[in-house]
């Protein structure tokens, strides 16, 4: 039997980071998938073939007509880690520990770009190999393992992206529990750095700014989560959309302020978030951890114009929808 399933990348409106303090935050998967082939091998081993990941430590060397390849080890584990803690666990659930899975991976989501590669790779995981082992789970019960997932490799982690990549929509999340949002067609901007960040070392250097000086620190992530709750009083408000989202853009303006506070962003995320403001988007912002991968724009009037502007600075635009559906089982073959 092979099963192929398949999660959606998300983006994180408002709240990133101060989500894992327990404040609130607002997030929508987006048309980006992982996708991801589970079946079983007879060695009784966990095999992970990551078609499109780079695993920086891998050498290649040519010498007449041999090819050499080198891996650091301790690397290649570490990248893998997502995927591996998700097939042990799910092993774990349905008692088939020591069975041989083998899982193969395809992506579209640029890793450690903001955009929850790590999530949707878990809950596609999750997805493929509990249809494969037989278990039962719905879709909210994988976010859940995806979240553990999340715990085990990040150390902390909110369990927004997991929830919203096994979900699909568009969602508040606060502690675990999430609330779907009505559906708006956001005329949004994704701009790219080119850049990576870890959201494990991002998450931890907040941590420790937080323990050095939680009397500056705490307010800020107290204003994120107001941010939050402002937010979703816009959007479900029936207000017009123009003005929905000129709030919606003071909103991101501020938050994207405050997560320049903590230290998340860079000096090319900042380059990208000013263009697209000067080009004519309303609002903007870093969406995920930070460190490098993106920001994103709100521009009702003129998505093409900031898509050029964040071109100009040195980013990549990509123009992408709301994706209704979370985890997705592809296809199931004999
Ligand atoms: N296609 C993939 N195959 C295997 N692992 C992946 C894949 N995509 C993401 N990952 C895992 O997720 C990590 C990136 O997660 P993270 O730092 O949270 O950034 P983000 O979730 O924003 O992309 C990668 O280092 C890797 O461990
Ligand atoms: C920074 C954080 O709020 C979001 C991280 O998202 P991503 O891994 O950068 O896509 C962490 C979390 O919510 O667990
Ligand atoms: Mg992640």
């Amino acid at each position: 039997m092979r099963v192929l399933a398949s999660a959606p990348a998300k983006i994180i409106l408002f709240g990133e980071h101060s989500v894992v303090y327990g404040k609130p935050a607002i997030a929508a998967a987006i048309d980006l998938r992982t996708y991801v082939w589970a079946e079983f091998n007879d060695r009784g081993a966990i095999k992970i073939e990551a078609k499109d990941i780079r695993v920086p430590g891998l050498t290649v060397s040519f010498s007449e007509d041999e090819i050499y390849f080198e891996s650091d080890y301790g690397k290649a584990a570490e990248v893998l880690s997502y995927v591996r803690q998700a097939i042990e666990l799910v092993r774990e659930e349905a008692d088939a520990n020591g069975k041989g899975i083998t899982v193969s991976i395809t992506s579209q989501i640029p890793v450690g770009a903001g955009l929850g590669s790590s999530a949707a790779v878990a809950v596609a995981t999750i997805g493929a190999v509990s249809k494969l082992l037989g278990l039962e789970l719905t879709n909210e019960e994988i976010g859940k393992l995806g979240h553990r997932v999340e715990l085990l490799v990040q150390g902390a982690s909110s369990g927004i992206d997991p929830t919203v990549s096994a979900i699909g929509g568009f969602i508040h999340y606060e502690k675990g529990n999430f609330e779907h949002l009505p559906f708006m067609e956001l005329p949004i901007v994704v701009g790219y750095t080119g850049s990576s960040g870890s959201t494990k070392e991002l998450v931890a250097m907040v941590r420790r700014t937080y323990e050095e000086m939680p009397e500056v620190i705490e307010p800020v992530l107290i204003a994120m989560g107001k941010i939050v709750e402002k937010a979703r009083e816009v959007i479900t408000s029936d207000l017009d959309d123009e003005i929905r989202f000129v709030q919606l853009g003071r909103l991101m303006n501020i938050n994207h302020g405050l997560l320049d506070a903590l230290g998340v962003s860079t000096k090319k995320l900042s380059e990208l978030v000013y263009a697209a403001r000067v080009a004519g988007a309303i609002g903007a912002k870093i969406t995920g951890a930070g460190g490098g991968g993106c920001m994103y724009a709100l521009a009702p009037e003129n998505q093409s114009e900031v898509a050029t502007a964040i071109t100009i600075a040195g980013g990549t635009p990509m123009i992408t929808r709301i994706s209704r559906e979370g985890l997705r089982i592809e296809e199931v073959l004999p």
